[in-house]
């Protein structure tokens, strides 16, 4: 049976903020965030089965990353914990969907926190294979399980 890698993009668009850093991006400022979510398993070999043919149905799988990630994320602004209270205050004040989360809002701690999420929920005939997370259309960041056993 071969093993096969299956691949939904979804996007959102979010703001944040680097604690900080040296340059423009600490400011709030926002992005169209593009995730890649591959999966790897074996075709359901089971003719007449609704599943015949695939890994995992994309659409449960637009599914979970829809519930788990994408409806917290979109339209949301994310910041550091560590950012100073009166600022924090500020942007709670303005902002209905404020996140603070306990690390740097880069793109290489958000695809390592989705993937933290997505292993938790994607069911145990499929594996999570990878993640990619566009933060602008130059620049993304990749979290590959083999990278991280
Ligand atoms: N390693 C990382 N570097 C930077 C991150 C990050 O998440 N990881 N994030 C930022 C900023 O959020 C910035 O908005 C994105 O940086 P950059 O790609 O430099 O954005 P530009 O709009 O300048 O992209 P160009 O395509 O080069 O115009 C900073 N660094």
């Amino acid at each position: 049976m071969p093993r096969i890698r299956v691949t939904k993009r979804f996007d959102f668009e979010m703001a944040h903020a680097l604690l900080a850093y040296n340059g423009v991006c600490k400011n709030v400022h926002g992005h169209t965030y593009e995730l890649e979510v591959t999966l790897i398993g074996d075709a359901k070999n089971e003719p007449g089965h609704p599943e015949d043919g695939m890994v995992m149905d994309f659409g449960q799988l637009k599914n979970i990353v829809n519930t788990k990630i994408i409806q917290f994320f979109d339209h949301a602004l994310v910041i550091n914990a560590l950012t100073p209270a009166p600022q924090k205050e500020a942007l709670a004040l303005t902002t209905e969907r404020l996140t603070v989360l306990g690390f740097q809002p880069t793109s290489e701690n958000l695809v390592t926190y989705f993937a933290g999420i997505l292993q938790q929920e994607i069911p145990s005939n499929v594996s999570l294979f990878s993640l990619r997370l566009y933060e602008t259309k130059t620049s993304f960041a990749e979290w590959f399980a083999s990278d991280n056993q």
